[in-house]
């Protein structure tokens, strides 16, 4: 289980995360939902120690976050929001670099790389330089890589963006299987019924607080009728934009 407490995160003047607190169960597909700037790659930043909260507590499977960091990022696999790093690495090389920092053996990830690579269609490029490939291309890197060590807790920032519809497919296959072997899987999306379809729990994030954390079948129930769209919208969305579109329909900016 992961337990935040009280988590905090200023950047200068913004606070990005005000007082979080949240339990995430093993065992299920957890979502993190949140308009731009909410706060969400700051939660999952925070949890993989990429940044420092400025208060606050992380506790992974009863381990203290800031008393046992490095056991605890070697149960993690994470994909950052952008893919563009490394980009004068190839794939390969790139791999070969996570796969040492997990200290995972040549011949012991030999297999499980290949099977990844097929699956992803990856494998005309893997002596490629990461950036020369386009952007899905890109981002089925990072994710072959993140899956790489086999890590019990997947952290996956936005991961279908950019995915052709058959990486996304088998992506998605991937995470309820590994939720179903009784590890986590904590993603981010903007894609609701990408969140409908895959998530046992939510948590949204509107700037910076907690404003639902529950099961997504509770969520549902609340409206029936209703699918989490137009629920999340309710919750963390604008009235009066449909307003604002017919408005600029009749707008003409060359007059
Ligand atoms: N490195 C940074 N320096 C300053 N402010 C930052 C930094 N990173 C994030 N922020 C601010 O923190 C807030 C939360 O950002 P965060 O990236 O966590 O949002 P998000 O929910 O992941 O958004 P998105 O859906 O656009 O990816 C925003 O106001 C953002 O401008």
């Amino acid at each position: 289980m992961i337990q935040f407490d009280h988590l905090r995160k200023t950047y200068g003047n913004t606070e990005a995360l005000k007082d979080l607190s949240l339990k995430i169960p093993d065992g299920e597909i957890f979502g993190f939902l949140g308009h731009n700037g909410a706060g969400k790659s700051t939660t999952l930043k925070s949890l993989v120690s990429i940044i420092e909260p400025t208060a606050g507590t992380i506790q992974v499977d009863g381990l203290s976050l800031e008393e046992q960091r490095l056991a605890i990022k070697r149960k993690i696999g994470y994909v950052p929001d952008s893919p563009d790093i490394f980009l004068e690495l190839t794939a390969n090389d790139y791999w070969d670099l996570l796969s040492s920092a997990y200290q995972i053996p040549k011949e012991s990830r030999e297999q499980r790389q290949t099977k990844l690579v097929n699956l992803f269609d990856m494998q005309d490029h893997v002596d490629q330089p990461i950036g020369e490939f386009s952007h899905g291309m890109r981002q089925k890197t990072i994710i072959i890589g993140a899956l790489l060590p086999d890590p019990d807790i997947w952290v996956l920032d936005e991961p279908m963006t950019g995915l052709d519809p058959q990486a996304a497919y088998d992506l998605k296959q991937l995470m309820k299987a590994h939720a179903a072997k009784g590890k986590t899987v904590i993603f981010s999306t903007h894609v609701l019924a990408t969140a409908q379809e895959l998530c046992d729990e939510l948590a949204i994030l509107r700037h910076g607080e907690l404003i639902y954390n529950g099961s997504v079948k509770q969520l549902l129930a609340t409206v029936p009728g209703d699918n989490l769209e137009t629920i999340y919208l309710k919750m963390a969305g604008r009235s009066g934009d449909d307003q604002v579109i017919g408005s600029l329909e009749g707008d003409d900016p060359h007059v």
